[in-house]
């Protein structure tokens, strides 16, 4: 049901001076779900998160948190958010302890709960004891759970995460993994990286974007679900195989080629032969194959050209 996400956009689309950035990106997040937001450099990621947390205008689509508006009631709505940017928005002349501070005063935490508010967000955070210390002394890890510390310390629903683990050394990125884990008993988590195995190790759900379009959103434990691919004799377009019930996404390899992505549970072999029978598309051949979340990423944002998918 819409009212029981958290936090839901549809058709986002953002233009750069003629050049569309996002296209099209609808994405919804259920509570207490971590959602991974993979894609390979370029493809729209920090664009998109950035129109969810609403610091750039879209040029189509909405945005709803918490079931407000984020254009209609921004206020109300950036109440139930917290975000860490690419670029960590910390001071390093201010104390732990100061910055936070300052960060509940914006998000409009009441005076007398923000001191509680700060050491809730502290030790959320693993930085039990490092509220005296200016932010500048601290490691790049200890940084990144400062910026994430800011996001949560007004308790929003829904925290936005933007490559939270780029350029953290192996410890500090197992540090950084385990506090993102902890989030999603009190938060819905969206985080974003261009490296697979950051997502795999965090969220139970996994969006590709590619050249500013979604090319999968799946739950990560199905990604393995068998893969259709068929060749038709006749041209079709992805709308009349996305159509079909069952099938989630429908990838074209080439004219006549097409990778179809099955609904979580559904075997569609019988359906496929048999509607291209009866729709005389010349079934040529019919294949059932298993993908890694590997292999799927490198087909699916290999491509020069966007991929001609289209979700259901
Ligand atoms: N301010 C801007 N002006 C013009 N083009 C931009 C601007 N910001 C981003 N772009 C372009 O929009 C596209 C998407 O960029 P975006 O930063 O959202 O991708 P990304 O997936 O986050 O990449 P990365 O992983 O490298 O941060 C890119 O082609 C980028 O060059």
């Amino acid at each position: 049901m819409e009212s029981d996400f958290k936090l839901r956009a549809q058709g986002l689309t953002r233009d750069y001076a003629g050049t569309r950035a996002v296209d099209g990106v609808d994405i919804a997040l259920a509570p207490g779900e971590i959602l991974g937001l993979l894609g390979p450099n370029g493809a729209g990621k920090t664009t998109t998160l950035r129109m969810l947390a609403g610091t750039l205008a879209v040029t189509a689509g909405t945005v709803t948190l918490a079931g407000h508006d984020l254009a209609g009631e921004p206020q109300r709505a950036k109440q139930h958010l917290g975000y860490l940017p690419e670029r960590p928005p910390v001071h390093p002349e201010l104390t732990v302890d100061e910055y936070l501070g300052f960060c509940a005063r914006l998000h409009a935490v009441p005076r007398r709960q923000r001191r509680e508010a700060i050491a809730a967000a502290r030790a959320d955070c693993g930085l039990e004891d490092t509220g005296r210390r200016l932010i500048g002394h601290l490691s790049k890890g200890y940084q990144q759970r400062v910026g994430i510390a800011q996001a949560i310390v007004h308790r929003p629903d829904v925290v936005i995460l933007d490559e939270p683990t780029a350029g953290l050394d192996p410890n500090q990125l197992r540090g950084i993994r385990e506090l993102i884990a902890r989030l999603s008993r009190a938060h819905s988590v969206i985080i974003s990286s261009h490296i697979l195995s950051e997502i795999q190790a965090t969220a139970a759900r996994v969006v590709i974007m590619h050249q500013g379009r979604i090319v999968m959103d799946e739950p990560l434990g199905e990604t393995a679900a068998p893969v259709v691919e068929i060749a038709l004799r006749e041209a079709v377009t992805a709308d009349s195989l996305t159509g079909l019930d069952g099938v989630a996404h429908a990838t074209a390899l080439d004219d006549h080629r097409w990778q179809l992505t099955p609904a979580p549970g559904c075997d569609i072999r019988a359906m496929i032969a048999e509607t291209a029978a009866g729709r005389g598309w010349g079934l040529l051949e019919l294949g059932a194959a298993r993908y890694s979340l590997e292999e799927r990423f490198a087909a699916l944002t290999s491509r020069d050209a966007p991929p001609r998918e289209a979700a259901a």
